[in-house]
């Protein structure tokens, strides 16, 4: 018996969400999530989709990450999907900042994981995340290969133009700042699916992908290339997200430190944690924003605006980054659910060719669909990403090259 099964990690920041996925047929045999790893009121979500897919879920606090996949491996090994499968073919992993040197996946060895730890300065939030999943995987399958997948491997094609900082040169070499972008898997599968939705190659056509999670970034795709994308040289660049500001005059730091005697350890959490949603409003969640709304509160309208504005902005840059675009996908946890962000980040825009159907927009559906109007010379999509199953099919073509299909 071959081994066909993949299992993926993708840790977050206070999060793991898992699949198990059998590569021989694409099936999904098992997913679920913890989240708010780190405090009292920790969540375990377990679904066994092979096993009647009845969810089990318990609360309780979960510390650390390292918990947190123990308990997922407990949790498959009451299905009988343990790690210890010999039926496993690999483990997964996304890690979400790669640096310049990654644009594959990787078989992680030393050498990769050394990289992966020297990289956390820029994106501290989550590549410590992904090394503990790493390396408890590790401990757990020391016999299996594992395989990173990189958040900045779908944007290393950008061009220098757009990657490129316009800082002394020099300066920018030395300490490797660049605009890398981040949630690439994502915006690599939104895209070619959005492609597919309409009905053509990915080589033919032009999209924006808006990814509106907790992070929050969008990117500009040429015929299934990025071209250009809104974090930089980490996640906190471009939209406002939960709880990161996205952009800021970069002055807004001296500011800070100088008037506000403020450290840069501050001021780092303040912009990471403390900001967007969260720090406008107190909520990082968009359902509790819109009602709020609902209830006339104006400090969640105003958040509300501030992040539809950003939104609309890039629209419009990458319009024009893009000359032509054939569609606009909205995905992740906000992109997917929240109609009112999808209808007022294109509202006033029927001069480019972009408006949304009311009724459309307020179906819900898992499946990618179309919510602009039948006409519309620019199409608008709402894509279900799905980062597990992407990194699942990258990692098996790694390790099973024969069996590619
Ligand atoms: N039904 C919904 N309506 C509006 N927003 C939603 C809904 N469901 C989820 N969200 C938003 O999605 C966010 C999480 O998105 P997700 O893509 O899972 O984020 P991440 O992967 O970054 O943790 C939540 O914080 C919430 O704002
Ligand atoms: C890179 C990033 O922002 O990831 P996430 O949305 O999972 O926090
Ligand atoms: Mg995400």
């Amino acid at each position: 018996m071959s081994a066909t099964r993949v299992l993926v990690l993708n840790s977050g920041s206070s999060s793991v969400k898992y699949q198990l996925l059998d590569m021989a047929d694409g099936s999904r045999l098992a997913m679920g999530i913890v989240e708010r790893i780190g405090e009292e009121t920790s969540r375990l979500r377990h679904t066994p989709l092979a096993r009647g897919g009845e969810a089990r879920e318990w609360a309780g606090p979960v510390a650390d990450h390292d918990s947190a996949l123990k308990a997922v491996s407990e949790e498959l090994a009451r299905d009988g999907l343990g790690l210890d499968s010999p039926e496993l073919a690999a483990i997964g992993h996304r890690v979400v900042h790669g640096g310049k040197a990654f644009t594959e996946p990787t078989v992680i060895d030393d050498a990769v994981l050394a990289e992966i730890e020297r990289l956390i300065p820029v994106a501290p939030l989550h590549n410590p995340a992904n090394l503990t999943g790493i390396r408890t995987a590790m401990a757990l399958r020391p016999d299996l290969p594992q395989v990173a997948v990189f958040d900045t491997a779908f944007h290393t094609t950008m061009p220098e133009s757009a990657a490129r900082y316009a800082i002394d040169v020099e300066t920018a070499d030395e300490h490797r700042v660049r605009r890398y972008g981040f949630h690439g898997t994502s915006h690599a599968y939104v895209s070619r699916a959005t492609a597919e939705l309409l009905g053509r190659a990915p080589e033919e056509v032009n999209v924006i992908v808006l990814h509106l999670g907790n992070g929050a970034s969008a990117s500009a795709v040429r015929g299934g290339r990025c071209v250009d994308t809104s974090m930089g040289l980490t996640p906190l660049e471009g939209l406002v997200m939960g709880t990161r500001s996205g952009d800021l005059d970069p002055a807004v730091i001296f500011h800070l430190a100088r008037v506000g005697g403020m450290s840069i350890d501050e001021i780092d959490t303040l912009l990471n944690k403390k900001s967007g949603l969260v720090g406008l409003c107190g909520d990082n969640d968009m359902r509790e924003i819109e009602r709020r709304i609902g209830e006339g509160d104006e400090a969640a309208r105003l958040a509300f605006d501030i992040y539809i504005h950003r939104l609309k902005k890039y629209i419009g840059a990458y319009y024009a980054v893009l000359g032509t675009v054939d569609a606009i996908a909205f995905t992740a946890g906000v992109g997917e659910n929240a109609a009112p962000v999808r209808a007022a980040a294109v509202a006033g825009l029927e001069t480019l060719g972009l408006a949304v159907d009311g009724a459309l927009n307020a179906v819900r559906s898992d499946e990618p669909r179309l919510i602009s109007p039948e006409d519309a010379r620019v199409k608008v999509a709402v894509v279900p990403t799905d980062e597990e199953l992407e990194i699942a099919t990258q990692t098996y073509a790694l390790v099973r090259p024969a069996e590619k299909t």
